[in-house]
């Protein structure tokens, strides 16, 4: 590309690209991230899983093995897979959920995929099944998301259905990123979150901001709904008799 003046103009990397190349490096990063999210409760009981980008021509992803006890996450127990989820590196077999970090990655231009298995999640996706997804609008923690740059923003996280097939799941998710481009995370209904990010630390940066606005919403129901006498208005309990 040239500048006005004639000059070629260094087109700086893009910040996706930043996984790429070292796959025991996201590795590494990938097992410190877990043992942070296994701490905070989000991927207890083996659940949850993390990829990230190391190459995209060919397309190669570190992602964790099935199973696995997230507390004592390791890089070794990363595998290498290809653009069909065939390991291409380590041994044993990758999570479960594979076909979805890969629909994730080609059609949200995702460098990392994180899932999480929080229990406001998992509450959520079950109570607002019903609306499809669940808005969230008005709080200043929305401009973590990447682009946002308001609390006026209304972000929507979209329910998709559960299910145990993932070829059947991955497409769903391939339509939902198709005809939603703007979100930047989904629910799968009484299962948990996916998030994303163009770098490993965006997508990171991305759970902490779901999951702490999911956590709002379920401590403000809480709050509405408890300690408040019966007969109560706004004004305060109703007088004894
Ligand atoms: C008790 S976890 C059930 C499976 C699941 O939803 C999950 O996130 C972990 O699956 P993986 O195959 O990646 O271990
Ligand atoms: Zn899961």
């Amino acid at each position: 590309m040239k500048t006005p003046k004639g000059r070629s103009k260094v087109i700086p990397a893009r910040p996706e690209t930043e996984n790429c190349g070292s796959f025991p490096k996201a590795a590494e990063s990938l097992a410190e991230i877990g043992r942070g999210f296994y701490a905070r409760g989000w991927v207890l009981g083996t659940s949850g899983n993390f990829s990230a980008v190391i190459s995209r021509k060919p397309l190669r992803l570190a992602i964790t093995s099935t199973g696995l006890d997230k507390g004592g996450l390791t890089a070794k127990q990363f595998l290498e897979i290809d653009e069909a989820a065939n390991v291409v590196r380590g041994a044993g077999r990758p999570s479960a959920e594979a076909l979805l970090h890969l629909a994730i990655v080609h059609n949200a231009g995702a460098g990392a995929v994180l899932h999480t298995h929080s229990v406001c999640s998992t509450v959520l996706s079950g109570t607002h099944a019903r609306y499809g997804g669940i808005a969230l609008e008005g709080y200043e923690m929305l401009k973590g998301l990447a682009a946002v740059k308001t609390h006026k923003h209304r972000e929507w996280l979209p329910i998709l259905e559960n299910s145990q097939d993932m070829v059947e799941l991955a497409d769903r998710v391939t339509r939902t990123l198709r005809e939603t481009p703007v979100i930047h995370g989904f629910l799968l209904q009484e299962h948990g979150l996916y998030t994303w990010g163009e770098s490993l630390a965006e997508a990171k940066r991305h759970v902490e901001i779901l999951e702490f606005l999911m956590e709002v919403l379920m401590r403000s129901g809480a709050a509405q709904s408890t300690g408040v006498p019966d007969g109560a208005d706004c004004h305060g309990p109703v007088a004894n008799s």
